[in-house]
């Protein structure tokens, strides 16, 4: 076996993203040793039960000490907090890092805290799933799907590229972007369309003429694919909206206005721009799918012990009907 890229691999956090990132870390070889803290001993307790890593550390500093890799998996919201606790014990040399869905308030939080003489890397795998808990991570999660890094000006390129290699060891693809970019674009592809289903979902609960068993009982898979996505963790969630405010905002509101005109095509009875619409998404969704043959979304069915929506959209051939 080659040599590890990373003699210390620190996981601050250990969900859903720390644990796949541990699992990867050990099974692939990308790291001598995998040391793991978090803040709730019963969760650190589970990860030792789980043999996620190599030793556990309640005190995150003692973590960190002489790791060549420190990485915070925890919402984003405690970014910053978690990365004063740990900036004195950090090792010369060290590359720093995150998974936050955010960047720009992660890196606004962390910056100022981090000393010199380590390599400050933000990172978002865009790969996840609606479970969270040292329970929920597996050694697939990451495989041909996209990790964005966001380093800031003057970063040495080196600790990027190792951090690259790093997140290819474990099967994903990189590009790297300005946190800014991230942050617009992960709005519409990501954060929206949470907000939707958590929203749609809270909609129905709250019904008054429909009963929640009716709900339940005649759920489409369409329905069912929103109540997958609003089972989300609520902490990490609540913190995504708090920090990505601005571009979030920006997206629904271009959303608000989209649907405006739709309500009021269905209220005119406009068919022809309900089809024409309906026409373009289907060509767009074809054209991800089309893509998707030789990119990161020829992923559908991809994970075969999930029974959620990208699975039952497909067939066993993995194409969508
Ligand atoms: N769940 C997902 O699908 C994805 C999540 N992410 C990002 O990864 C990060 C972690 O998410 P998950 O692993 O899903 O969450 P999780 O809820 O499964 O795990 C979070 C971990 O952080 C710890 N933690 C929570 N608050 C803390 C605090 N104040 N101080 C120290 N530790 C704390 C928890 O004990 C737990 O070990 C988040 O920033 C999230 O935005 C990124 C990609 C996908
Ligand atoms: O479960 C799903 O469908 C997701 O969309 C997972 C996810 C959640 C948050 C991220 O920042 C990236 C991926």
């Amino acid at each position: 076996m080659s040599e590890p890229l990373f003699e210390r691999v620190a996981l601050i956090g250990i969900g859903l993203i720390g644990s796949s990132i541990a699992i990867n870390a050990k099974k692939r070889g990308l790291a001598r040793h995998v040391a793991i803290a978090t803040r709730r001993p019963e969760t650190l307790a589970r990860a030792e039960e789980l043999e996620l890593g190599d030793s556990y550390h309640a005190d995150f500093a003692e973590a960190v000490s002489g790791a060549d890799l420190v990485i915070l998996c925890v919402p984003v919201g405690a970014c910053g907090a978690v990365s004063a606790l740990i900036a004195p014990s950090l090792a010369k040399g060290a590359i720093v890092s995150d998974v936050g869905s955010v960047k720009g308030s992660v890196v606004e939080a962390m910056r100022p805290n981090l000393p010199a003489h380590v390599h400050f890397v933000p990172g978002h795998p865009i790969a996840g799933t609606e479970q969270s808990g040292p329970d929920a991570g597996f050694l697939e999660l990451f495989e041909n799907r996209w990790t964005i890094l966001t380093p800031v000006e003057g970063t040495d390129e080196a600790a990027v590229q190792r951090l690259r290699a790093f997140w290819e060891g474990m099967g994903s693809m990189v590009e790297t972007m300005t946190p800014e970019h991230h942050d617009l674009v992960l709005a519409i592809v990501s954060h929206v369309p949470h907000l939707i289903a958590f929203n749609i979902v809270g909609t129905a609960a709250d019904l008054e003429t429909v009963t929640q068993s009716e709900v339940i009982k005649f759920s489409a898979s369409g329905f069912r694919d929103f109540t997958r996505i609003a089972a989300s963790d609520p902490t990490m969630w609540r913190d995504v909206f708090l920090t990505n405010r601005d571009a979030v905002l920006e997206m629904l509101a271009r959303f608000s206005e989209d649907l405006a005109s739709l309500q009021r095509a269905i209220r005119w009875g406009d068919g022809d721009a309900l089809f024409d619409l309906f026409t373009r998404t289907r060509a767009i969704r074809r054209s991800i799918i089309a893509a998707g043959q030789d990119t990161a979304d020829a992923d559908f069915g991809r994970q075969p012990h999930r029974r959620d929506g990208w699975n039952e959209a497909a067939g066993a051939d993995g194409k969508i009907r």
